[in-house]
């Protein structure tokens, strides 16, 4: 495939932008290389500059979960834009997108827009200190919130694939109430609130993690981190900015059947538009201004364009619900990969909810962040290549998830699982 736009467009972009991007998730950082410049999408599909046409498994990393350019939210994007751009001012929408969130997610009974993930979790471990009267936070290694300082501790994502879970710029003083704790690991949760119990005030966490690749908690996990931040006062703070509306309708805590105190939003609940949200029980949401006096604030949260492409995603979620689908395509791209990866005695192994998967250089199934860290990245980086010569456009890095959208065929996935076995046959050639 030759892209020599996208070169031209990238080597410019590096003059004029930190490492040619404005995330570096999107830099090919961990695989080496010059990221693709992509020029327009369609179901789901990419075409990048030079008019090449790529089978698209990041869906904007996680939020085209109807794939792009879905016509209802078409539709409803070009109407909004004829009435504004941005109020500042209260507006129906933001009810109307609210009252979705309400009814779609189970614990959720008041909740703020604001316009990204990273202000939806940034937020809600503010609120959790303020309600609770406590500092300290746990987090669990692997897992990535965005990049709040005080959760750029052991953070998976870019963070962790380009080797910086602890960022420089952020302070011991910032980070010094925050706790680290390994995941899927109910002792070492139990060990922490034996210690610090009462100066705990919430545990976030991705009930299921996208971002260390896909790795999947325990029932005892997570029934234990229920019980204890019960018993101990503290909140817990289910970050599903990536899981929300994408494993199940009400998200992981629908499926995996659990109730938080806080939610985060982020991806999917703005349909492709920059938006984030968080919310929880009444009692707890009334604590932020101006109800209660828990700061936080946004000139754009709540944008009209916003809530018009996150209110026709959702109803399109609800009313046609995708998800049997979504989970036959998954089951039919994870088995393919894994048997691929057999087929050419390739060390490897498989996680998968639904439409959220990834296939593991490691013959163990990772279950945190010490397991899923012995991957073979190597061979990741060359894998993630040629399915992209081949038209396939992969997340690139073995710690981020992979993506379906409603909008892919099982012909789009036998496709990729051609180009996989290919790919993957050729490892054993010098
Ligand atoms: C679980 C999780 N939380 C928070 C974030 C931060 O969201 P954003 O990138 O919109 O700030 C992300 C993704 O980046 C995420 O995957
Ligand atoms: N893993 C991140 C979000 O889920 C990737 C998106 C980004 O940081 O650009």
């Amino acid at each position: 495939m030759q892209r020599p736009n996208s070169h031209a467009i990238f080597t410019r972009a590096k003059e004029i932008m930190p490492g040619g991007v404005n995330s570096p998730a999107r830099a090919f950082g961990a695989v080496g290389g010059e990221p693709v410049v992509m020029d327009r999408a369609s179901g789901a599909y990419l075409f990048d500059v030079d008019g090449n046409q790529y089978i698209d498994y990041i869906g904007s990393w996680g939020p085209m979960i109807l794939g792009h350019q879905h016509p209802a939210v078409v539709v409803a994007v070009r109407a909004a834009v004829e009435k504004a751009f941005s109020f500042g001012a209260p507006s129906p929408g933001e009810n109307e997108l609210c009252e979705l969130i309400i009814e779609l997610v189970p614990s959720i009974e008041m909740v703020r827009l604001v316009s990204s993930g990273t202000e939806a979790t940034m937020s809600a471990i503010r609120l959790a200190r303020g309600y609770t009267g406590r500092d300290r936070i746990i987090k669990f290694a692997g897992n990535y919130h965005g990049h709040v300082d005080s959760l750029l501790v052991a953070a998976g994502s870019s963070a962790a694939t380009l080797g910086v879970p602890n960022s420089p710029g952020v302070t011991a003083g910032t980070t010094q109430d925050t706790i680290i704790c390994r995941y899927n690991d109910p002792a070492n949760l139990e060990e922490i609130f034996a210690e610090h119990g009462s100066t705990i005030a919430g545990v976030i966490f991705e009930p299921i993690v996208g971002n260390m690749g896909t790795v999947i908690p325990t029932a005892e996990f997570l029934q234990t981190m229920r019980e204890l931040t019960w018993k101990h006062g503290a909140l817990m703070i289910c970050d599903e900015v990536m899981t929300g509306f994408r494993v199940a309708v009400g998200g992981a805590q629908q499926l995996l059947d659990f109730t938080p105190d806080l939610t985060t939003l982020g991806k999917i609940v703005g349909g492709g538009m920059p938006i984030g949200a968080y919310g929880g029980r009444k009692e707890v949401m009334q604590h932020v201004l101006p109800a209660g006096k828990v700061f936080q604030a946004g000139t754009l949260s709540g944008n009209p364009l916003a809530t018009a492409a996150g209110i026709a995603t959702l109803k399109q979620l609800r009313d046609q619900p995708p998800y049997e689908k979504l989970e036959q395509l998954g089951a039919q791209l994870g088995d393919g990969l894994l048997a691929a990866a057999q087929a050419a005695k390739i060390p490897a192994s498989l996680t998968r909810v639904g439409s959220m998967l990834t296939l593991f250089f490691n013959p163990m199934q990772p279950t945190d962040w010490d397991t899923a860290s012995q991957s073979d990245t190597t061979r990741f980086a060359r894998y993630f290549w040629g399915l992209l010569n081949r038209g396939v456009y992969m997340p690139c890095s073995q710690y981020e998830a992979l993506f379906i959208s409603a909008a892919h065929s099982p012909a789009d996935i036998q496709a990729t699982i051609a180009a996989a076995q290919e790919v993957l046959a050729g490892f054993g050639e010098k």
